[in-house]
Order: C-alpha cells, then sequence, then structure tokens
C-alpha cells in the first residue's frame, strides 16, 4: 500500500525476506502449540476427506432421496463403531474428538455457491436443445443434481411445517402430509429434523433463511444425522452465522425461491406472511457488495468519504489524469509518456506468466477455482466483514492453499506522486524492477474488487505480487500459506504505511511492539512483503 503514504506491490527482485527476518516465523516460540494445533488441523482435514469422499458417494448421481438416505445412515454407524475404539486410544493421547462444526461451515457455504452455479449455468443454457433433451428423459448431471437439491429443500420445508403442525409431541408418528395436506402416520416422526428445521424456521425470517440453507446437502445431512449435543454447536455456528449465509446466498444468485413459492398453499398465517413479496429470478450475481457488521447480526454497504465502493474487475485508466503529471523518475526512456503504465509497451522485462512471451499478447486470468495452471485465479469463497478498529477486512469461508491467487488488486490507475488516496492507494511499480521504482498508483477508494479491503497483519497471509500477463502488468492477491475456514485474510502493507498510523494486527510478531524500541523501525524493505510457502 502507499506508506504516508509509500509502499508498493512487491516485485520478485525482493520477494524472499520476510519470513527469514522474523523472529516469530522461526516457529521456536510457537513450535508446541502450533504442532499440536498442526496435528488437530491435518486430522480434521483427513476427516473431511473421507466425509466429503463418503457424501459424493452418497449422492452418487440417479440415487433417490431414501438410498442416499439409508447410506448415509449406514456410514454413520459404521463411523460411530470406528469412532468409539478411536475415541478409547485417544484417551491416552488426551487429544478430542471433537466434530468439525467450523469444516461443515464451510462445507455450507460450498453447498451453496456450487448450488448457485449449476442453477446459473443452467439458466444460461435453458435452450431448445436442452428442452428437447428433456423431453426425451435425458436429464442431465446438472438437471439431476438440481432435482435432488429441490428435492432436498422441500422436504425440508415439509418437515418443518410439520413441526409447526404438530410442535408439542415429537415422538407423534402423525405428520403433516404437505402433498395430501393432511395428517398421517409417518415411521420417520421421531427423525429429529423435523423439530430442527421447525426451530430454524420459527425465528424471525426463518422460513427465508430455512429455504436458502436448505440447498446444502451438508445442512440436510447434519440435521439428520447428527446427536443432540453435536446439533447444538452446530446449530449455534449456524444461527451466529445466519446474515452471513443469508446474504453470501443472495450474492451470489441462489435461486431459492422456487421450492417455498411452490408449496406456498401449505403457509398458514401468519407464516405466509413471507409470501407477500415476490420474488424475482436472480439478477446477475454481485459478490462482494455487502459489509457483514461485527457481530454477525447486519449488513452495510461499504463506503468511503461518505461515498459507497463499487466493485469493477479490472483497472481503469483515464488519459487524461496524467496530462499534467511529471513522468516518474523511473520511467524507461525508451518509453513515451504519458502512456497507461499498466501496459506492456515493446518488450517487458518479465513475460507473460501464461505464454512466456516478452512482447504484449492476447493472454487473461483463468478465473477457476481450483485449477493450478499458473495463470489462473482461483476466486476463493470470502466475505466482506467489520473487524472493529480496522474497519471492513476480508473473512475466508473456506481454506484457501497457500500459494493461490486470489485476486487482482485493481481500482483507478493514477500518476506515481497521486496524493488523493491516503487509504486503499498501491504503488505500482514494473514487474521486474525495483519495488520502489514507482510508475503509478493503482487508488481503490472509489472502484476497486474485495482485495481492496484485505486488511495488514504483521504477520499476513497473502502478499501483493507483481506480474505480467496478457500485455499488462498487474499486482495480485496471492496467499502465501495456507488459510483456515473462517480465518481472516490479511496482506503486509509494508513498513513505511505504519509510520504514522498505529497497527492493531494483535499479532506476536506486530511491529507496533517495536516501535519506539531499539529504533526497531527499520528492517524490512518497502514491498518486501514474504515468501509463497507451498
Ligand atoms: C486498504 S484499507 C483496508 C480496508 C479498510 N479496513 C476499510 O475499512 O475499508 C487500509 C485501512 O484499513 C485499516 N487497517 C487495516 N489493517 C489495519 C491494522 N492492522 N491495524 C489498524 N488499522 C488497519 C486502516 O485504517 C488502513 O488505513
Amino acid at each position: 500500500m502507499k506508506s504516508p503514504p509509500r509502499t508498493g506491490s512487491s516485485g520478485s527482485s525482493t520477494d524472499s525476506k520476510k519470513v527469514s527476518s522474523h523472529p516469530t516465523k522461526s516457529g521456536v516460540q510457537k513450535s508446541p502449540a502450533r504442532t499440536k494445533k498442526a496435528v488437530k488441523v491435518e486430522s480434521r482435514r483427513e476427516e473431511e476427506k473421507k466425509w466429503q469422499a463418503f457424501f459424493d458417494s452418497a449422492r452418487e448421481v440417479g440415487a433417490d432421496d431414501a438410498t442416499v438416505l439409508g447410506r448415509l445412515f449406514d456410514a454413520v454407524a459404521e463411523e460411530g463403531s470406528t469412532k468409539e475404539a478411536e475415541e478409547s486410544s485417544s484417551k491416552d493421547t488426551g487429544e478430542d474428538s471433537e466434530y468439525d462444526v467450523r469444516g461443515l461451515m464451510a462445507q455450507i457455504y460450498q453447498d451453496l455457491h456450487r448450488v448457485a452455479t449449476v442453477q446459473a449455468s443452467k439458466a444460461a443454457s435453458r435452450g431448445a436443445a436442452e428442452t428437447e433433451r428433456v423431453a426425451l428423459g435425458e436429464l442431465s448431471d446438472t438437471d439431476l443434481l438440481l432435482r435432488e437439491v429441490s428435492v432436498g429443500v422441500a422436504g425440508v420445508i415439509k418437515s418443518a411445517l410439520a413441526h409447526l403442525y404438530n410442535p408439542t409431541d415429537p415422538q407423534s408418528s402423525e405428520v403433516w402430509d404437505a402433498d395430501e395436506k393432511t395428517a398421517r402416520y409417518s415411521s420417520t416422526r421421531d427423525d429429529a429434523s423435523y423439530a430442527r428445521y421447525g426451530t430454524l424456521a420459527a425465528q424471525p425470517g426463518g422460513w427465508k433463511f430455512l429455504s436458502k440453507v436448505a440447498h446444502s446437502a451438508a445442512f440436510r445431512e447434519a440435521a439428520t444425522c447428527l446427536d443432540a449435543p453435536t446439533w447444538q454447536k452446530v446449530s449455534a455456528g449456524i444461527d451466529s452465522n445466519a446474515v452471513s449465509l443469508s446474504v453470501f446466498a443472495e450474492e451470489h444468485g441462489l435461486e431459492w425461491w422456487t421450492e417455498p413459492a411452490r408449496l406456498h398453499g401449505l403457509f398458514p398465517a401468519p407464516h405466509d406472511d413471507f409470501f407477500r413479496r415476490k420474488y424475482k429470478p436472480s439478477k446477475k450475481p454481485t459478490p462482494h457488495k455487502w459489509v457483514v457488521t461485527e457481530k454477525l447480526a447486519d449488513v452495510r454497504r461499504p463506503t468511503f468519504d461518505g461515498r459507497t465502493q463499487l466493485n469493477i474487475r479490472n483497472n481503469i485508466y483515464r488519459a487524461a489524469a496524467f496530462h499534467a503529471a511529471p513522468p516518474p523518475p523511473h520511467w524507461p526512456a525508451n518509453r513515451p509518456y504519458p502512456e497507461d503504465p499498466t501496459k506492456v509497451h515493446a518488450a517487458s522485462l518479465q513475460p507473460c506468466l501464461n505464454c512466456a512471451s516478452h512482447t504484449p499478447c492476447a493472454c487473461a486470468f483463468a478465473f477457476t477455482r481450483h485449477s493450478s495452471a499458473a495463470a489462473a485465479i482461483n476466486p476463493p469463497l470470502v466475505e466482506l466483514r467489520a473487524y472493529g478498529r480496522k474497519g471492513v477486512g476480508v473473512r475466508a469461508l473456506e481454506r484457501i492453499p497457500a500459494g493461490a491467487i486470489l485476486g487482482e488488486y485493481v481500482g483507478e490507475v493514477q500518476p506515481y506522486d497521486y496524493r488523493g488516496d491516503p487509504v486503499y492507494a498501491l504503488d505500482f511499480s514494473i514487474p521486474g524492477r525495483a519495488v520502489d521504482e514507482v510508475v503509478a498508483t493503482i487508488s481503490a477508494k472509489r472502484w476497486g474488487n474485495w482485495t481492496r479491503f484485505v486488511n495488514h497483519s504483521c504477520e499476513a497471509s497473502t502478499r501483493f505480487r507483481a506480474l505480467v500477463l496478457g500485455g499488462r502488468c498487474r499486482s495480485v492477491v496471492q496467499a502465501v500459506r495456507d488459510i483456515e475456514a473462517f480465518e481472516e485474510v490479511t496482506v503486509d502493507y509494508g513498513e513505511g504505511y505504519w509510520r504514522e498510523r498505529r497497527c492493531e494486527c494483535g499479532a506476536a510478531g506486530c511491529r507496533e511492539g517495536r516501535k519506539g524500541g531499539e529504533g526497531g523501525e527499520g528492517g524490512l524493505r518497502s514491498g518486501d512483503v514474504g515468501t509463497v510457502v507451498s
């Protein structure tokens, strides 16, 4: 970021200092705690993998609900007996075998994202050929997945209605049959999920929330399969993230109202109030439009200087902003000025990340969530969230692996000495040249994307990296280590940024603690922002 302001996006030439120069990164002070934590995280990941594989097999295309549930129950029973054996041996090591609530929560966000994406691709491909195939009974994987989801959502809503009609006797086998609009006997009435869904629906805004979260298979499976104490923990997680989950579903364009609308006639007053507003099919998804407030209880739009901050995909260059500006001291002699400094002029020092060409090319980032291609942006599931005195920050909603490029830092391209943005201005130097050879400023105070909200930490989880792609010089945000789900994503703004400000990152190695000490403010050079650990 601009240190008071001038720091800089890191150039490759100075990439590797921070980790080794940071005492706490050596792991010496923290190693016992970290080791224990690492073991726990690893076993949780293994557990996650196992469950994912098993959910995938249980959800194999074409399996009907009864089959899927049958497999789930079998697997849970099997899991139970293995766990018992594991628990008796883990007592020796003093480790607990707690249910991974965090992993489940992350899976719910992933499920909602996946369904929204599949719905969107389905909507985009709706055409004569598709209609014909469906008429012929040739259902695609997408159709089958969406069908499975709507059956699941309808099941959740009907169960919640059943609880509503008969809440007092959870063991009663008389249930409300939504299709026949009558009470009938069911062998599944003792399924705890009725009361669990019913309780969620009974809260203010509950039907709407339930209709959204019901799109997650992990949520439905948890509500059906978990024992009471575990469900209590899970529902606490769901309750405290209800606003976040709800906004996430909306922002990703999840079409959540179809099933409740279809079952509209079953809702008794006053619950049918829920349908007063007519929901329209989703517009374009608009991720990162809202900030979830600190207690995760509400949302607001992000603002700066009283104006709403808006999202863009690419840098905005206005030639007029450069006409009166002097050329930067480091502007290459063989290049005309003014000119868009982010453009590759004739031959770039660094080759294109994708095609290795040094001359301008037409490559573009592949926006693919789990691609390992060098030129892929893996847009992570993240949300904007208020973090106390630090203001808006970014919360990871899934685990992000080290090395992933998370996004490009974009904004308005301004001259190198621009002073109109004291907060979001990022120094921009040509990739391959020294980071302090600043040739432009990327100002994101009004236009930008979620990366502008990444707060600083002296033990950051990402770094700024300057690179060339598709005839453009770019600053991207790249993970320098694995980032856990629900952890705040942070970056190091560089020493200069904090010379006249107070860092509140709270990291053990925070430079704030060294200020005024033994003159320890030196050390890291501007833009010296860590190395990728992969
Ligand atoms: C690039 S912005 C990050 C987004 C910003 N928090 C917001 O609300 O829009 C940088 C500003 O965030 C705040 N900030 C970020 N990291 C901080 C930290 N570690 N300690 C204190 N304030 C921080 C400071 O106000 C800083 O000028």
